[in-house]
């Protein structure tokens, strides 16, 4: 007698808006469909991006050869902004109580910036033999985001380059997140607080990039539902972070999200996934720009969504990440 296999239910299809590139010819055609996307759900998936399929394969491989096959020793936990990040170390949600995410990740800072600094980031040895993989899937990621830059400032009827002038790489991170298989059997760490692979969070700076490798998880907060945001073929999720939300005085919104525990078999297996973070620069002014028509009140509603003090004087790109990573280390934190 066959062994019965329990059907998983399949997701709705294209729960998010879908913007194809190629099919978008002109600055004007792609800035409706992004200010569209940015302004709803502000998250949407992304075709025909521009990062080839081998540069994508070689940062899955690149990660799981680190995160399934390094020791220990190339695995010391840094301080949340570079390097590794241990399962439990962080808790991304500031507003739910966390017994910490249940995902491990390593943060590579854009090595184009990093030499222009006369600086360098060390690397584990299983990711030093692959240092050029993570430069090439980070460049590409990196030219992707600033079309989409572009096209969002064309949106809001600033000038082309309004946004990308404030992202030189300083603060452009590469994640490349595991999150480990839960057994069946899981017991959480605190019986009173629900475990979570990565806690309800807006992302802190412009754009995330983020490609996942087959397992679903990640869910969408809209209208106080959560949707899930299965991996999509060939396409990118991208998301509008907070930076964006300031800037465009919340007319592009910064969308809470997270990460659940698995809910099928399928899911209790390794989930990997990989993010670019384009994030503005240290010295950048995060409040709206040009002749925007939000009132110092709305402002102060907005900040104060996300943490900051409603009288906070300038919100600075570098100061809001800080505050940001702070917040969110449970363990191994050291101060900026
Ligand atoms: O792994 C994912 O699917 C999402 C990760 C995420 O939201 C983040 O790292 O900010
Ligand atoms: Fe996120």
């Amino acid at each position: 007698m066959p062994i019965a296999v329990p059907v998983e239910p399949k997701p709705k299809e294209d729960v998010l808006r879908l913007i194809a590139l190629n099919e978008l010819h002109t600055d004007e055609a792609l800035a409706k469909e992004l200010l569209a996307a940015a302004h709803s759900d502000g998250f949407f998936y992304l075709k025909d991006h521009g990062i080839p399929q081998e540069l994508i394969d070689g940062a899955f491989e690149t990660s799981s050869s680190y995160f399934l096959g390094a020791g220990q020793e190339e695995k010391t936990p840094g301080n949340g902004d570079m390097g590794y990040t241990a399962p439990r170390q962080e808790a991304l949600s500031w507003f739910m109580p966390s017994s910490g995410d249940l995902k491990e990740s390593f943060f590579y800072a854009d090595n184009t910036w990093m030499a222009s600094q006369g600086r360098h980031q060390d690397l584990p040895a299983t990711l030093e033999k692959k240092r050029e993989v993570l430069d090439a899937y980070t460049a590409a990621c990196k030219s992707t985001a600033q079309r989409i830059l572009r096209g969002l400032a064309v949106a809001l009827g600033w000038d082309k380059e309004a946004l990308v002038k404030y992202h030189n790489g300083q603060h452009n991170r590469l994640r490349l997140l595991h999150y480990p298989p839960i057994p069946k059997d899981h017991q959480p760490a605190d019986p009173n607080v629900t475990d979570v692979r990565a806690g309800a969070h807006t992302d802190l700076g412009s754009l995330t990039l983020l490609f996942q490798h087959k397992v679903s998880g990640l869910q969408v907060k809209r209208n106080g539902e959560w949707l899930d945001v299965p991996p999509k073929d060939g396409c990118l999720v991208v998301n509008i972070g907070d930076a964006l939300e300031f800037w465009s005085g919340a007319k592009l919104r910064s969308t809470i999200h997270r990460v659940v525990m698995p809910r099928t078999s399928a899911e209790q297996a390794s989930r990997f996934s990989i993010a670019f973070f384009i994030q503005p620069d240290d010295e950048t002014v995060l409040e709206p720009l040009g002749s925007s028509p939000v009132s110092a009140k709305e402002f102060g509603d907005i900040i104060e969504s996300k943490g900051v003090p409603r009288d906070t004087k300038r919100v600075l790109g570098g100061e809001y990440k800080r505050m940001r990573v702070m917040r969110a280390q449970k363990q191994n934190a050291i101060p900026a």
